[in-house]
């Protein structure tokens, strides 16, 4: 795994390790939703609760910060954490109780007592000192409630620098091409192409370490097919093959900001797709552009980005705000100052930049 492919590398036991607690945390997060989530969005009551901000909050959120959280800190003591969830979302004995079968099953090191504690490892501050792993548990929550994609996201800055990032995205096959389909996600104009992508069966794990490149193995329990391969972005710059990645949730990114970038780039394939698994299919070539504009004012956690960018970076892309500058996640658990998240290629970034600036611009004109 990992190993040979980063052997002598100065994090190579923090990616090993990494690697090894998010897959298991993705099978385990892939159970969860099996049982509890349907098509139909129809969830389990003992599951779902409502956070102040009414987004849904899952036993596979807790029970996977739980997991990861617990188990890091049994093998890095002095390291810090910021993740996405608290012990207070664990409602009541019950699911307490439900998280730690979950996690018996699935953890290797034994966290199953220490539930709450593990969760509430995840409250650090940030910022730019020091060894700091960040989490979310279960990116793209809607995804999973939906039964469609989600991801597991980790990353470690060291001196608020990522150097690590790995995504496990249970649903999306380690094949090269996923299979879409047509979405009614978002509207497009005539000759757009709106898709979404079909569940694999096997999951695949995106990971990375700065300056060693960008990898992707599966899920499987095939071992044969579960071999690790370095993987890169696409060279193409002709719109008229490219694909533009973006939130499903129009809350989450305006639809109508990006069909009018893309209409003016001439790109003519929309991918809706939730959660950072969009950075991974940008880092194997399936996109060649992630567009993501939330409303004004909104502020980005830095677990929604800080993997996926460590990811898309090694295999050879671009991650930028919409003015071009690059992500800062040293300031604390969110990301300040950013308007907008440009992920590219890297060879389409000019150009998908003065796209964006473009757009932007006469947004605040009309607006
Ligand atoms: N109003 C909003 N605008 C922009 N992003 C939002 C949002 N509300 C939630 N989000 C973020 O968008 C993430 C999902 O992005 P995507 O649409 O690409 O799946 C959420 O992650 P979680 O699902 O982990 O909460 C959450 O952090
Ligand atoms: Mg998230």
């Amino acid at each position: 795994m990992a190993r040979s492919l980063l052997a002598g590398h100065r994090l190579q036991h923090e990616l090993e390790s990494a690697v090894d607690i998010v897959s298991r945390a993705s099978r385990m997060a892939r159970e969860i939703q099996k049982r509890y989530c349907d098509a139909t969005q129809t969830v389990g009551d003992a599951t779902t609760l409502a956070k102040a901000d009414a987004s849904p909050v899952t036993i596979a959120d807790l029970a996977v910060q739980a997991l990861i959280l617990g188990e890091l800190h049994m093998l890095f003591p002095e390291d810090r954490f910021v993740a996405e969830e608290t012990s207070s979302s664990v409602q009541d004995e019950r699911m307490e109780g439900a998280i730690r079968t979950w996690l018996t099953q699935y953890s290797t090191r034994g966290v199953d007592e220490r539930v709450r504690d593990s969760i509430d490892l995840g409250s650090d501050a940030g910022g730019c000192r020091g060894r700091i792993w960040v989490l979310d548990p279960v990116d793209g929550t809607k995804g999973f409630l939906r039964n469609q994609q989600f991801c597991i996201a980790l990353a470690l800055l060291v001196d608020g620098l990522a150097e690590l990032g790995v995504l496990g995205c249970p649903n999306l096959s380690a094949a090269q091409e996923a299979e879409r389909i047509a979405s009614g996600y978002t509207e497009g104009i005539e000759g757009e192409k709106c898709l979404t992508i079909v569940n694999g069966t096997d999951g695949c794990v995106f990971f990375a370490a700065r300056g060693a490149g960008a990898y992707m193995q599966s899920l499987t329990d095939r071992r044969e097919q579960a071999l690790p391969q370095q993987i890169h972005v696409n060279a193409n710059t002709d719109p008229s093959w490219a694909v533009m990645a973006e939130s499903v949730e129009s809350g989450h990114s305006s639809h109508s900001l990006t069909g009018k970038m893309i209409r003016i780039l001439g790109i003519r394939q929309r991918l809706g797709v939730d959660s950072q698994c969009k950075y991974g299919l940008l880092s194997r070539g399936e996109a060649c552009v992630f567009l993501r504009f939330p409303r004004p004012g909104y502020v980005e956690n830095i677990w929604d980005h800080a993997a996926g960018t460590v990811v898309l970076t090694e295999a050879g892309g671009r991650v930028t705000d919409a003015l071009g500058g690059e992500l800062d996640f040293s300031h604390g658990r969110k990301l300040p100052n950013v308007r907008g998240i440009v992920a590219t290629n890297g060879h389409m970034h000019p150009a998908v930049l003065a796209a964006v600036k473009h757009v932007l611009a006469e947004d605040v004109t009309s607006g």
